[in-house]
């Protein structure tokens, strides 16, 4: 049974489906990698250091099973059905109808549809933007697992539908007070319940969205966020076993990256009138160490984590970022990164992620402007799979694993603290401890910056995880809180190029367009009225004003112009535009003295007319004089 978004909210708990059922076996680790697996050629790497990034050559440099497409190409998309902006299959604009088991606060998914860019007006702005925004955050419910079900471990959650779930009972262990369990409503934008399938989230966490305004040029962010074992990689990634030997592409237990990257894919293919290059980076942060999971080499050296003063952010220094031709590129980086990943094994999880992930997906575009200048934008989409909060008691953990829940739980608790100051409009003015944990110092932006941020937070249904999922619900509930601003970030030089050029743009519009109305008054002048003298002499004085050639400007040139040239350019098109305005401003006053003469010709029509009615009224039988062109014709019968 499907219902639409709207109908959800009466229906009641879900159904599961079957196609969504994930299979555990298999191991992550310790397989032989399958080069070439999906035909690829050698692939071609960049290692980053801010924004210089280090050519790397060398193929003993190069991820192990990797076989990506050689070097880096311009696509030129083929238009489709769909094209511009990402519509197409995009967001809440799904042809499908939402299912039932997915309870979703009406209007809530986002799409491209809905993403209004407002680009600054002012001289020499360096960004686009769109109106203050709070974080997505929607929750995914697994289903109980096996050996919950064995053990008759009862769900604690019911979905009323319209974003809410409700948590019922009280923690194990716990005095229940007056004998009766407690009962509290959380809201979100959308409810995931244990039947949802990996499409689901694809079709309506807003992800999609997330998708569109990375190929707009903003930084945007998907994280996973739960306990252990509440499916946060399973709903990123989807079990592990779909990384060992060749993946079938068809599996309908890919997750979102997976799912992700063939839609990104679908949407710039669409882009004729846009460039497109893709690269992509895999990272882990274990033990608070960031680990390439492109290039760990064998010692699993770890990289350092830097602030860029040009950036006004943290990055990771020499990170392997791979250039991504085709969809299969970027699919060989997600399973290398998932090969490479630390897991472990403990009583919760047996292929618990042991770390934090982050894959980047960057998207370098360059489109030309209707003015012919050419604009570049960098868009990144990032998708973090967080390690899980676990109780060590209860995942009893010990030794190395022991060590690693410990660093998991530490960095959990600064993002908490970040979150939970981010989300109190008093204190999110303060201090908010980022330098505190590599993972907050990464997510930095992603949290209270300029970028787009979905947060999927997982949950156990299960009776015996009620505080684990009590804590991630209030988690979410905080971070849905936070509100941010996405900005397109650009070369300070482009932005006031573009800025500027935009405002010639308007002013030439505008311009053509005072120039075609006083023409039309022009014609309709009586001949001889001393009206056109004044227009044709106003017209000359405008005409003879402008003249000043328009500076041709090629932005992938920029660079290379020194700073007397930039400064010479930029004096140029504020000339133009000065020109321009005034030139304007002079149209609007001819343009007003015309209205002014029109009237005064109208008023004296009107005097004329009168004047005549008085004559014929004081002479009702008196032989009106009728032009010939007048005279009725008697009918023919
Ligand atoms: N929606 C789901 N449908 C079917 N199985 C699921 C679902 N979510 C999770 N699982 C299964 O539950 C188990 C734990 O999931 P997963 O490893 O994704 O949890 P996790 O939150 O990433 O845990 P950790 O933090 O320990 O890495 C896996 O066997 C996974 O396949």
């Amino acid at each position: 049974m499907v219902r639409r978004a709207s109908s959800v909210p009466h229906l009641n708990s879900s159904g599961g489906s079957s196609a969504d059922s994930a299979g555990t076996s298999g191991s992550r680790r310790g397989r032989a990698p399958v080069a070439g697996s999906r035909g690829r050629k050698t692939p071609s790497t960049t290692s980053t250091g801010q924004s210089q990034r280090q050519s790397s050559g060398s193929s003993s440099s190069m991820p192990r099973s990797r076989s990506l497409t050689n070097g880096m190409r311009r696509l030129s998309p083929q238009k489709g059905p769909g094209s511009g902006g990402g519509g197409g299959a995009g967001g809440g604009g799904s042809s499908r109808n939402t299912p039932y088991f997915l309870r979703s606060r009406e209007n809530e998914i986002g799409s491209a549809d809905t993403l209004e860019i407002v680009a600054s007006k002012s001289t020499g702005s360096e960004e686009c933007s769109t109106p203050e925004d709070n974080i997505n955050v929607v929750v995914r419910v697994r289903p109980l697992n096996d050996k919950e079900k064995r053990d008759r471990h009862g769900s604690t959650l019911q979905f009323p539908g319209n974003g809410q779930v409700i948590l019922e009972g009280n923690d194990v262990g716990q005095k229940r007070s007056h004998n009766r369990d407690s009962v509290r409503v959380f809201t979100y934008n959308v409810v995931f319940e244990p039947g949802a399938t990996q499409e689901d989230i694809l079709d309506y966490s807003g992800i999609k969205r997330i998708i569109e305004m990375g190929i707009e040029g903003f930084s945007c962010t998907a994280f996973c966020y739960g306990q252990t074992g509440s499916g946060k990689t399973h709903t990123l990634t989807g079990p592990p076993d779909l990384f060992v030997g060749k993946p079938n592409p068809k599996d309908p237990r890919h997750g979102l990256i997976f799912r992700s990257f063939l839609y990104l894919f679908q949407l710039i293919k669409n882009r004729k009138d846009v460039n497109y290059v893709l690269k992509a980076s895999f990272m882990e942060i274990y033990n608070e160490r960031v680990i390439d999971l492109l290039n760990p080499g064998s010692a699993r050296k770890p990289l350092a984590v830097r602030w860029s003063k040009k950036s006004g952010g943290f990055f990771v220094e020499n990170l392997f970022t791979v250039d991504c031709e085709e969809l299969d590129d970027l699919l060989a980086v997600l399973e290398e990164g998932m090969r490479n990943r630390a897991v472990g094994s403990h009583a919760m999880n047996d292929h618990s992620s042991r770390s934090h992930t982050i894959l980047t997906v960057h998207i370098l575009s360059d489109q030309q402007t209707d003015g012919g200048v050419f604009l570049s934008k960098h868009g990144k989409i990032n998708f973090v799979d967080l390690a899980g909060s676990e109780l060590t008691k209860k995942t009893m953990s010990e030794g190395k694993t022991l060590e690693e829940a410990n660093n998991i739980n530490k960095s959990l608790m600064v993002l908490g603290y970040c979150i939970s100051s981010l989300s109190d409009s008093k204190k999110r003015m303060g201090h908010i401890p980022y330098r505190d944990s590599q993972l907050t110092k990464l997510l930095a932006d992603s949290l209270a910056g300029n970028g787009v941020t979905l947060m999927i937070a997982c949950v156990s249904p299960a009776h015996y995880n009620h505080a684990e999922t009590l804590n991630t619900l209030r988690y979410a509930s905080r971070a849905k809180r936070i509100r941010t601003k996405p900005v397109i970030k650009m070369d300070p030089r482009e932005a006031l190029i573009l800025s500027l050029k935009r405002d010639i743009h308007a002013l030439q519009m505008e311009n053509d367009h005072l120039k075609a109305a006083l023409n039309l008054h022009h014609q309709a002048a009586p001949n001889g009225e001393p009206a056109e003298n004044l227009l044709e002499l106003q017209l000359d004085r405008v005409s003879s004003g402008g003249g000043i050639p328009v500076p041709k400007v090629d932005l992938q040139r920029l660079p290379e112009l020194d700073g007397s040239e930039l400064a010479e350019l930029v004096k140029l098109y504020m000339v133009e535009n000065e020109s321009l305005r005034q030139e304007n401003n002079h149209l609007f006053t001819v343009r007003e003295t015309i209205l002014r003469d029109q009237e005064i010709v109208c008023r004296e029509n009107e005097r004329l007319l009168k004047k005549l009615e008085d004559v014929n009224k004081s002479n009702p039988n008196g032989i009106e004089d009728i032009e010939p062109s007048q005279e009725v014709q008697p009918k023919k019968e």
